[in-house]
This record gives C-alpha cells, structure tokens and sequence, in this order.
C-alpha cells in the first residue's frame, strides 16, 4: 500500500543520482559516449545540468567508473564544480551505480526524495522534471514514461507467425525516476542481483505502487550514434 498523504517537497530535499559508470558499447566509440558533445557541451553535463535548475535538487551524484576518473576529475573538473557535483564509483551493473549513490546519502536527514536519472538522457525537460517531482510528492514512487507508439507484434514460432500485442496500456520507461529515500531502499536491500533494467521494478517487486507520469518522448537516452544527430536536432529547434 502507498502512502496517501502528501508531503510539501521542499528547497534541496531531492538529491539526484545520476548514472554515468556505463561503458557505451552500442554506441561504439572508443571512450565513454557521455564525453560526446552535443551543442558544445558533453552529454552527461546536459543532464546534470536540468536537474541542476531545478530548486528541489539539493545534491547531485554522479557515479563514474575507474576508468573515467582521470577525465572527470582532469578536463571536465571545472564543469564538475560548475554544478557541485559529487562524484562516486560505480559498479559493473546499472544498478550497481545507482546504490553508490543511494549509499553516499545515507546519512544525509535533509534528503526525502531520490531522482534517478541517466546521464545518458541529455534532453529532459522542465515541465517534466516539475511533473514528475509532484507526482512523487503525492505518491512516494513516480516514473516519467511515454505511450508506445508502434504496432507491437509478438513473434510465434521462431518468426513463422506473429501476434498483434495491445499498445493501449504499454509505455516506454524514461528516468528521472523518483522515490522516497525510504522507498527506493527497501528495494535496493531486496534486490539481490535479480537483473532489473530499471530502478523502478526493484521498488515494483515491494509490492510498492510506481506512478506513471507522461513524458516527452523528446527525452531520449544516447545508445546508438544515430541517437547523438537525433539530440542535436531536438536541442536546435
Ligand atoms: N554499470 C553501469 C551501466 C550503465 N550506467 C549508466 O546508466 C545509464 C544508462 O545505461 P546505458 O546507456 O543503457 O548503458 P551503457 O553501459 O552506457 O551502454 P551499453 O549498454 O550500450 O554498453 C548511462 O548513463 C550509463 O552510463 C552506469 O552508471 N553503470
Ligand atoms: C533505465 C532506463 O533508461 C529506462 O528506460 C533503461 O532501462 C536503461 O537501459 P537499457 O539497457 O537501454 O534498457
């Protein structure tokens, strides 16, 4: 069961952990993708950087690998302080560096609420962080996500036939998603390594309710070199 009362959200009562320990392999380069620029700027500062506006954001996590540290405590340490960026060590999984994170506020009473968003989702705007963040406030549990689009079809017998699947109640999950810190612990300390692409379904597997609020489907994550042009033509318009 949800809690149902509704809690004010406060100045600085969120902090936000934002992934960035991942190693890019669709996208192919020969660094992390979150180096790659986009209008003049590397990916993982845009999205910091939104959430950074956002006067509920009171801390910002970021968790990077080893083998980045060099570069984001080198290069990119100005753009680091610019935001007062922490930065932590993430892990081999996703959710590996999301508990760094999580980890790294524990003892932090001034922290309700905890946005996870990927670094790799440069383009999320305003409006939805606003919605998303309100929704929580009510909720305790709360995802951007946007309707699926396309026909869907079930592949049968190994391609030979197929299965229209109803779209009418399937969304594509975005991040930020939010949660209280209380919330999202319970599911951490359950997880125990069952794979999961979202920090979403560990707190689904509680039995707790995880709202969805729509979100711009503008709100892409970098994983294909094709996504970066897709980016570069959202931000210029
Ligand atoms: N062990 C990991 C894996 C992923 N991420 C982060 O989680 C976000 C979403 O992951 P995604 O981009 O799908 O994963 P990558 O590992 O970067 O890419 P790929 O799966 O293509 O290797 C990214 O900001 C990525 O850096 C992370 O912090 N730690
Ligand atoms: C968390 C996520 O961004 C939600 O859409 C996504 O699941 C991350 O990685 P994926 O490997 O592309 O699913």
């Amino acid at each position: 069961m949800n809690d149902p009362h509704q809690t004010k959200l406060t100045t600085g009562c969120i902090a936000a952990v934002l992934p960035a320990a991942g190693s890019g392999q669709r996208f192919g380069s020969d660094r992390n993708k979150l180096f790659a620029m986009l209008g003049g700027k590397p990916i993982w500062f845009h999205a910091a950087s939104r959430l950074a506006a956002r006067p509920e954001v009171g801390r910002i996590m970021m968790a990077i690998s080893e083998g980045d540290e060099a570069d984001f405590r080198g290069p990119f340490a100005e753009l680091v302080n610019e935001l007062g960026i922490e930065l932590v060590r993430g892990g081999d999984q996703r959710s590996d560096s999301v508990r760094a994170g999580l980890d790294a506020i524990a003892n932090d009473k001034s922290i309700e609420f905890i946005a996870i968003h990927d670094a790799a989702r440069p383009l999320v705007c305003d409006a939805d962080l606003a919605a998303v963040f309100a929704k929580v406030a009510e909720t305790g549990a709360a995802i951007l996500a946007a309707p699926v689009t396309a026909t869907l079809k079930r592949q049968l017998d190994d391609g030979n036939a197929s299965l229209t699947v109803d779209r009418s109640e399937l969304y594509t999950a975005l991040t930020p998603q939010v949660f209280r810190v209380d919330v999202l612990r319970c599911g951490y300390d359950r997880h125990r390594g069952r794979p999961a692409t979202d920090d979403a379904q560990l707190v689904e597997r509680t039995g707790y309710r995880v709202a969805l609020v729509h979100g711009s489907a503008d709100n892409i994550k970098i994983t294909h070199p094709e996504d970066l042009r897709i980016a570069e033509a959202i931000l210029a318009r």
